[in-house]
């Protein structure tokens, strides 16, 4: 497995943002955890990177502690806002990746996704959209070729066309390089074409945690445990 929860719970001051949280992710899995705004989804995937203590229950990611994991430089993140360094510019972001990275960074990769990307190597990432930035974020995250990659929310920022090639080519990128992967998204018709797993959360729980394979209709499951959780909610 390249991560593993058992009742895993945060809470802030009295509230509870995740719990009872448990899942074992295989490796090459690429998982999308989908859920309403608040669902707890960031929660998760901040203490998956080690970003959060948990409350109560435990995190194993890549066989040991997320805060291990990540020094290791076997996981990429990518966190919601695509964060980069306004004043850099893109070939700067590349250099401190290479030199944050030295022994995993695949600098031929990156030189060629930033190109392909039309991103020009001088640009200050202040002057890019935010989805240029997102496309930055991630190829940092995939240029060092981690055994995990965790990306929440990657595709908000992007137009339809262009989040459809980022999913593709991020999906591509993780199954040549077996790389498992777990994503947030909103958008539950990206899901069938894009991952292996669906995890529904709702309410800081999980309620739903399936191969997409052995699922009928994806979209109407998903929709349902969606439902159910407004229901519950106006109960
Ligand atoms: N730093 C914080 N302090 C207090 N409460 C927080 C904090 N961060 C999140 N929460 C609360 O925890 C719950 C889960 O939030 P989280 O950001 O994990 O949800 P999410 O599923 O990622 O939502 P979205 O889709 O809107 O990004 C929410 O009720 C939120 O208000």
């Amino acid at each position: 497995m390249i991560l593993e929860t058992e009742t895993l719970a945060k809470r802030y001051r009295r509230r509870w943002a995740l719990r009872d949280c448990t899942l074992a992710v295989p490796e090459g899995a690429i998982v999308g955890l989908v859920g309403p705004n608040g669902a707890g989804k960031t929660t998760l995937l901040q203490l998956i990177v080690g970003l959060l203590t948990p409350t109560a229950g435990a995190v194993r990611v890549l066989g040991g502690r997320p805060d291990a994991a990540m020094r290791s430089g076997r996981v990429g993140f990518v966190a919601q806002d695509a964060p980069t360094y306004a004043g850099l510019t893109v070939a700067d972001h590349l250099a401190l990746g290479a030199g944050l990275n030295p022994r995993r960074w695949d600098a031929a990769a990156a030189g060629e996704r930033v190109a392909r990307l039309g991103l020009s190597p001088r640009l200050r990432a202040g002057r890019l959209s935010g989805g240029q930035r997102a496309q930055l974020a991630l190829t940092l995250a995939l240029s060092k070729r981690p055994d995990l990659l965790v990306l929440d929310e990657p595709v908000a920022s992007l137009d339809p066309l262009a989040r459809r090639a980022f999913l593709d080519e991020t999906v591509a990128a993780a199954t040549a390089t077996g790389t498992g992967v777990v994503l947030s998204t909103h958008l539950v018709a990206d899901l069938a074409h894009t991952c292996t797993h669906v995890v529904v959360v709702a309410g800081g729980r999980v309620r739903l945690a399936a191969e997409i394979a052995g699922l009928d209709d994806l979209e109407r499951v998903v929709l349902d445990e969606l439902g159910k959780d407004e229901l519950g909610r106006a109960a």
